[in-house]
This record gives structure tokens, C-alpha cells and sequence, in this order.
């Protein structure tokens, strides 16, 4: 029996950047929090503490840094990017860079003021390696909800069953969801829109016998919209509204009160692709 080093990466993660841009008298601001991971020919360090490859996650913090004042902070994908290809390119033992952006939302409340939006966030997700390249764009905590037009009823039943069937229900959910770009050259900005409005309207738009047949739809929704995005991962938790019985105190619910549960959840995972598309990078999602 030997033991060996499997596979293997480092890099530092949740660098927080904050880029204003001064245009005169109005600011814009950039909020970042990236993550770098790389991975190639870097067994020795963990095999004999050779660190003669081992680029420190310090300067892969300072790069982000630097970047910003050099290059500026643009788009999540294109600032990724630019990391990722610099990683790959400068440093000869490094075959893979894993750049990722999670992109708060600022919306502008005067000249240099802003306010956090809370809604949802905007993800990037690059791999950039010798041959290839992947771009991965996501919105994560986007919560969705439709007060009917849910229903969910058909499903088999043992012994442990006690869900009662509906034909009308609050379905709500928070959209964690990343789409693989065909290419890498996209116009981010609208394509982020474009992919983030479909989604919405496959949800509001698809009466729904379950979660799963909504997820489908809101993909399948992303796809018909973005010719350049290849396949879309949806993971949906089910937000369960459970409606309270108020018989006791002499009353009917005729779904109008309901108490929003926390946990357990539901949680529908599903891929949406295109069939006539290159295959991706494994584990693109993560
Ligand atoms: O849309 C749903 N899908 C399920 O798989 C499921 N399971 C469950 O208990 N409620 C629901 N709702």
C-alpha cells in the first residue's frame, strides 16, 4: 500500500473589494467578493515542502487589488477573467485558475450615495486552464413567489404519508441558479439581465403541478432567450407556506393565512441543456 496526493488546489478566498469609479461629481461603486483557487504542478509543496511553486495567497489577494486600480472592476465575468488568464499566464506550474465573483448590487440614491440591494446576488464563475476556458454566470438568494397557481397532488403514498394534496398553494422559492456560457466573449451586463428576466417570467408565467415541472420551465425559458448560454443549473429550495388551522377559534382558511416555514425544505436540483452543445468542464456548477 503507498499513499498517494490526490487532487489538489489553493488559493484565497473571499477577498472583499470595494472599487468607486470618480466620473467629476458622480461616483459608481463596484462590490466584490472574489474567490481564486489554482491548481497544476504543485504536488511537491505538499509532499516535501518545496515551495518553489507555491505562489502565496497573499499575492493572488494583492492581484485582486492591484487589478482593480489598473484595470478597473467591470463586469463579474470580465474582471474573472483577466485574474484567471493572468494566473495561468505568468506563473508556469499553474495549468488551472478558478476565479470567482460574487457581485453586490449598489442602486443609486444621489451622485455618491447608495443603497445595498438586498434581492438577490450576482455570481461569476471562470475556469480558465492551458487549452480551454469557461464561463460560468449566476444569481444566487433571488426569491420568487406566486400565491397560487401551485398545485401538487399525484404522488405516491406509504405508510409515513401524511402530506394532503393540493390543488392550490403558495410556491415560493430563493433561485440559486448558473448558466455555462457557450463562449467567452459575451456582453456580460445584458445577458445577466436577459438570463434573470427569463427565469423570472418562466416562473410567473408556468402553472405549476410541482417545483420540479417550474424549474424546467424557468430553464428552459433561460435558454430560448440567451442563445449563448449553453445549460443552466437550478437548485430551488421549496419555501413551504403551511396554512394554519384556524378552526379553533371558529374560523375558515380558505388559503389566506399561512406561516412561512424555515426547515426542513425541499430542495429540487435539475440542469437544463441544450442537446447540440459541447460537453463542459466536469463539475462546472460548483
Ligand atoms: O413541488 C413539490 N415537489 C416535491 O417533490 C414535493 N415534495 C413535497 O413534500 N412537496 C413538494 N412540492
Amino acid at each position: 500500500m503507498s499513499i498517494v496526493l490526490g487532487e489538489n488546489r489553493y488559493g484565497k478566498a473571499e477577498t472583499r473589494l470595494v472599487r468607486v469609479v470618480r466620473d467629476g461629481e458622480t461616483h459608481a461603486l463596484v462590490d466584490f467578493t472574489v474567490g481564486v483557487s489554482l491548481s497544476g504542478d504543485l504536488a511537491a509543496t505538499h509532499l516535501t515542502g518545496d515551495n518553489s511553486g507555491v505562489l502565496p495567497t497573499d499575492t493572488m489577494k494583492n492581484t485582486v487589488y492591484a487589478f482593480a486600480k489598473e484595470h478597473g472592476a467591470g463586469e463579474p465575468e470580465e474582471f474573472a477573467l483577466l485574474l484567471a488568464r493572468h494566473f495561468v499566464e505568468s506563473q508556469p506550474q499553474v495549468r488551472a485558475a478558478r476565479v470567482s465573483v460574487e457581485s453586490s448590487g449598489w442602486a443609486r440614491l444621489g451622485p455618491h450615495s447608495f443603497r445595498k440591494n438586498g434581492d438577490y446576488t450576482r455570481t461569476a464563475v471562470v475556469w480558465v486552464t492551458v487549452e480551454q476556458t469557461q464561463v460560468v454566470s449566476g444569481v444566487t438568494g433571488l426569491t420568487l413567489l406566486n400565491t397560487t397557481a401551485s398545485e401538487f397532488h399525484g404522488f405516491p403514498r406509504d405508510k409515513y404519508t401524511t402530506l394532503p394534496e393540493t390543488g392550490d398553494r403558495i410556491l415560493a422559492t430563493a433561485v440559486d441558479a448558473r448558466w455555462r456560457h457557450l463562449g467567452d466573449d459575451a456582453t456580460w451586463a445584458e445577458s445577466f439581465e436577459g438570463v434573470l428576466g427569463a427565469l423570472v417570467k418562466g416562473f410567473v408565467d408556468t402553472y405549476s403541478h410541482s417545483l420540479q415541472q417550474t424549474l424546467f420551465a424557468m430553464g428552459s425559458h433561460a435558454l430560448r432567450a440567451r442563445e449563448e448560454v449553453a445549460e443552466i443549473r437550478l437548485a430551488l429550495p421549496n419555501k413551504h407556506h403551511y396554512l394554519v388551522d384556524l378552526s379553533p377559534f371558529g374560523l375558515t382558511n380558505d388559503n389566506e393565512v399561512f406561516v412561512a416555514g424555515d426547515r426542513p425544505y425541499g430542495l429540487i436540483e435539475g440542469t437544463v441543456t441544450r442537446d447540440d452543445v459541447p460537453e463542459a468542464l466536469t463539475g462546472w456548477y460548483q
